[in-house]
């Protein structure tokens, strides 16, 4: 109830108008799996909200700190504006925060240091300003620290240095100011420092070199050390600078640091306070030098400047308004940049510890289809709304671009609806790679999350959408199928549908269970693609029941499902016939009147008129006594699919 109520304050608060979060009711039960981008633990508490890119603009509620089992928040890529509530440091078993890519307002909370288990804290991107908390050193696990693109100031607190996980800072396009800690440069894990445009001064420890391309450090202006090629050797004048300008009491600690360490160069060392910068330390500056130096830090200013730029633009894209996220459907060229100019490399070392559980228990068939998380993530902008091509009852399918720059159809699924057994769900996924033919839409990989609550399985993509759509209109193309396209599809579905129900040396017969309109997808040549074979294997009973209603009320079930409860291959061939009835009368409501007028061969009162009587008279008449066939009211008298192919087969080179 505690949790019901908090979910209830937390909507309220991020999605005011009700517009995303319609799913979560009041009475309903988070855990059941309809409570959309939640996920519970097995205890039934709630472990996980992924609502990244949902088109959230409200605020975050206090409520959050309610969720005690919290393992994941997902925030990021949202309009979330507002304080980040201090009570969010009541989540002691958060793993994952991500609030990067909002507009949050306000310091950070020092209570995230109470935050046990944080291992990724990413909150790039937003407004936030104030200082980094000292508190944050308290995050002994934590492997991922972004604070890049806020107005944080003050200096970086040197009990950053006690985050002995730490694999990336991320620090960079802030106000910071001050040294960069020499503690920092100790910490045994660190691959990436970044921090780029701050105002950071003083000696650079030379430690930090171990990181080679992994350290960025430009465009801080007061920066010096003798081992980095865009900084200049530092001199006593800098330590004296640091003395005199910083105040107090960081100068204090800052001339502690420093003074104390044994691995300083000898430039950086700090000197007795009372050292003034002489003419003899001028001559450390030749002339040469400053020149260099000069046009370095102009030609790294203007790059900066472009490179802020860019991000500024592609941020403002993926965080616009509805309507500019509609423009900015994914494009190649987006694609193409989200990889080369973001390598986005916090967001895949973040799941690299945490995603895919199942990978040890895959065979080395199903290895093949593996595929990376952050690829899915950046093909689909961070599973942009702009993306998404339509909801089913268990899942939601986003259009997504791939590295290599195919198209393809992300489908992702809720582990809620997933088998809960996982050597289960990996003997389905490696039915799913088995399955190949020219009429299954072909899965190009799969991955899942559980830290996320998804599975994703990456499908090729078709671009004229499905069979029920292109009935009426393809893709909005104002095009209608004519006589002879409609032959092919029936017959590509017959023999895909063939295939399935076959055995053979690398796949069992497989049962579809809900052959629809819905479920024939038309590739870009107008061939048609079955979707969704093999599925049920992966889904819990409950998931495929739900589909089931639809396919009932549609008329596509067999009757005697009702009696036995089981899909059987002669079930397939029902609803392939009634699919078939469909696609000729161009319609899903089939009326008893239509269906006497098929049955006494009235094709008149029975075909699609948009074909405009521009069909061939035998070949409709073949085609709707072989569709009539396959819904014969017991299965016994219907057709298996090899005749029915072979049927098809006799019409088609009739016709030639
Ligand atoms: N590979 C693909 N290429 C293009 N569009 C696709 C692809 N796969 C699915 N879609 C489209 O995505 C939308 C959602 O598909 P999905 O199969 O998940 O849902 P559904 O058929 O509406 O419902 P359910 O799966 O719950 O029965 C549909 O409009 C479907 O046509």
């Amino acid at each position: 109830d505690t949790e019901l109520r908090a979910l209830t304050e937390i909507k309220a608060s991020l999605d005011p108008e009700n517009k995303f979060l319609k799913t979560w009711q009041i009475n309903g039960d988070p855990c059941g799996g309809s409570f959309e981008g939640v996920a519970c633990n097995d205890r039934r508490k709630i472990a996980n909200i992924s609502l990244q890119g949902r088109g959230l603009a409200g605020k975050l509620s206090p409520a959050i700190g309610d969720l005690k089992s919290l393992s994941g928040l997902y925030l990021h890529y949202n309009s979330i504006s507002g304080e980040i509530p201090a009570e969010i440091g009541n989540l002691t078993e958060l793993v994952d925060l991500y609030l990067n890519v909002n507009n949050f307002s306000g310091i950070i909370p020092s209570e995230v240091g109470h935050m046990a288990s944080l291992q990724v804290l990413d909150l790039c991107c937003n407004q936030l300003t104030g200082s980094i908390p000292t508190a944050l050193g308290s995050l002994s696990k934590l492997g991922v620290l972004s604070l890049q693109y806020n107005q944080v100031n003050g200096t970086i607190p040197p009990s950053l240095g006690n985050l002995s996980m730490l694999k990336r800072l991320d620090l960079s396009y802030n106000h910071l100011s001050g040294p960069i800690p020499m503690t920092i440069s100790n910490i045994q894990p660190l691959q990436f420092l970044d921090v780029r445009n701050n105002s950071l001064s003083g000696a650079v420890p030379t430690t930090l070199k171990r990181l080679n391309a992994g350290f960025s450090y430009g465009n801080n202006t007061n920066l010096c050390g003798a081992r980095y090629p865009l900084l200049r050797a530092c001199t006593a004048f800098d330590n004296a600078d640091v003395i005199i300008n910083t105040p107090q009491p960081f100068g204090l600690n800052i001339l502690k640091n420093h003074t104390s360490s044994k691995h300083e160069p000898k430039t950086a060392n700090m000197q007795n306070s009372a050292y003034p910068p002489t003419s003899s330390n001028h001559t450390r500056f030749p002339q040469a030098v400053i020149v260099v130096g000069t046009i370095t830090a102009a030609v790294i200013l203007v790059f900066a400047g472009l490179l802020m730029f860019f991000r500024y633009r592609r941020r403002k894209q993926k965080i616009g308004s509805n309507g500019e996220v509609s423009e900015s459907r994914l494009s190649n060229d987006h694609a193409i940049d989200l990889h080369i100019k973001t390598p986005s490399p916090l967001v895949s070392l973040a799941y690299s510890a945490g995603w895919d559980p199942l990978a040890d228990s895959l065979n080395t068939v199903l290895q093949r289809f593996r595929c990376n998380l952050e690829e899915i993530e950046s093909a689909t902008q961070y599973f942009s709304e702009a993306n998404v091509i339509g909801r089913g009852n268990f899942s939601t399918v986003y259009r997504g671009v791939l590295r290599d720059r195919s198209v393809v159809a992300i489908k992702s699924i809720s582990l809620s609806s997933c088998k809960v057994e996982a050597e289960e769900f990996v003997k389905g996924m490696n039915l799913l790679a088995s399955l190949q033919h020219e009429n299954l839409v072909g899965l190009r990989g799969f991955c899942c999350s559980r830290g996320r609550g998804e599975c994703y399985l990456v499908y090729d993509f078709a671009p004229n959408g499905n069979l029920l759509k292109c009935l009426t209109e393809c893709d909005g193309s104002g095009l209608i199928l004519d006589w002879s396209t409609r032959v092919n599809i029936i017959n590509g579905i017959a023999k895909g549908l063939h295939y399935l129900h076959k055995e053979n040396a690398s796949k069992p017969p497989v049962v579809h269970q809900n052959i629809c309109a819905e479920k024939i997808l038309i590739d870009g040549r107008f061939n048609p693609l079955i979707s969704d074979a093999g599925i049920p294997k992966i889904l819990a009973d409950d998931s495929i029941f739900s589909t089931l209603k639809i396919s009932a009320a549609m008329g596509y079930l067999a009757p005697e499902y009702i009696t036995t409860g089981r899909f059987t291959e002669k079930s397939d061939v029902y609803a392939f016939g009634f699919t078939v009835l469909h696609i000729l009368a161009g319609t899903q409501q089939i009326t008893t009147a239509m269906r006497s007028a098929a049955e006494s061969c009235r094709l008149e009162d029975f075909m699609d008129r948009n074909l405009d009587g521009n069909s061939s008279v035998s070949e409709a008449t073949l085609m709707v006594k072989l569709a009539l066939s396959c819904t014969e009211e017991l299965p016994d008298q219907r057709p298996d699919m090899e005749a029915v192919v072979q049927e098809i087969d006799r019409l088609c080179c009739s016709g030639s």
